[in-house]
């Protein structure tokens, strides 16, 4: 059985459920199940906090894990990315009261509140800066404004929660986040369950983010059309019994697909149409 850590909570939970159970895994009914077993599948789910999950995967008693690119690096824990998931995007910050701080130097003689120990403190180092960390467990946008700290580094998505404590942002970005599968570092990457889970959920990310489309075309034109519609190896092109037409099936990014739409209009291509991927594997 391949064991694998889900995030049980935050940002990360649902959304790594909803992408499990679209690969064709069983997931919890609620949120008090800690452990599933998918006897079918051959595979077993434990629902941690994202913060520990890096933790068990380096401990090599759980295979794999989903959990935050900036929960991996804050843990220092000895596991390693295999392939991002594309949710829970975020970037990491410095923040700060406007114009108290004008560059990454500043931060000198300073305390930074931040639930993320393990990335500030290597950043400080890296960057040679002098300053305190103080450790808080959340909503750390209302350090400043209680005195416990000058700055703060913290996730930010839509800057919203900045926004509204009246901080604003200093430097550039620490890193940039999103979900993403791990594994114990120099374990095998060429285990079968391993792969086939990869391969699964990679299948998701691209169903999630393909469309099919089909259009018919004068044959006149088609070296054109399918110059629109490349496909990811070949588009299929085949006769109607009207001989100077042909049917063209490819797949394209569903982000671009309105736009190929009205250039193969204007190219004479006429039943354009578009239908969602369930799931594949490439
Ligand atoms: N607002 C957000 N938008 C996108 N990703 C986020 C956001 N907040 C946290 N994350 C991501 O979620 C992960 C943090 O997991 P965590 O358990 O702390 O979730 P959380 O959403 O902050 O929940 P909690 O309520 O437990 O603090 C990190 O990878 C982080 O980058
Ligand atoms: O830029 P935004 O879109 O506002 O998102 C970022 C906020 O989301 C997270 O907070 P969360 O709600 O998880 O609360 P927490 O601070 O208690 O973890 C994060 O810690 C930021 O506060
Ligand atoms: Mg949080």
């Amino acid at each position: 059985m391949l064991r694998i850590a889900v995030p049980n909570k935050g940002s990360l939970s649902g959304p790594a459920g909803d992408m499990l159970h679209e690969a064709g895994y069983r997931q919890r009914r609620g949120t008090k199940e800690l452990v599933l077993v998918d006897a079918e599948n051959e595979v077993e789910f434990f629902y941690l906090r994202p913060r520990d999950i890096a933790i068990y995967v380096s401990s090599g008693k759980l295979d794999i894990g989903i959990t935050g690119r900036d929960l991996l690096l804050d843990s220092g824990a000895g596991a390693e990315e295999m392939l991002p998931l594309g949710f829970a995007r975020s970037t990491f910050r410095y923040a700060a009261r406007p114009g108290t701080l004008t560059g990454l130097a500043d931060l000198a003689g300073t305390t930074v509140a931040t639930s993320y120990e393990g990335i500030v403190g290597k950043h400080l180092a890296d960057q040679g800066i002098d300053a305190s960390v103080v450790h808080l467990d959340g909503a750390v946008e209302t350090a400043i404004e209680l005195g416990v700290a000058q700055v703060i580094a913290d996730v930010v998505e839509t800057g919203t929660s900045l926004r509204n404590a009246g901080l604003e942002i200093v430097g550039e970005p620490i890193l940039t986040s999103e979900a993403i599968v791990i594994r114990r570092t120099g374990a095998d990457p060429e285990a079968p369950k391993v792969r086939q889970f990869l391969r699964r959920l990679q299948g998701v990310l691209v169903a999630r983010s393909y469309v099919m489309m089909d259009y018919d075309i004068r044959a006149e034109s088609v070296e054109q059309a399918v110059a629109l519609t490349p496909g990811l190896e070949s588009p299929t092109v085949s006769p109607l019994h009207d001989r100077g037409w042909v049917a063209v099936r490819s797949m394209v990014r569903a982000e671009e697909a309105q736009r190929i739409m009205d250039e193969l209009y204007d190219l004479g291509a006429r039943a354009i149409l578009t239908t969602g991927i369930h799931a594949c594997r490439l």
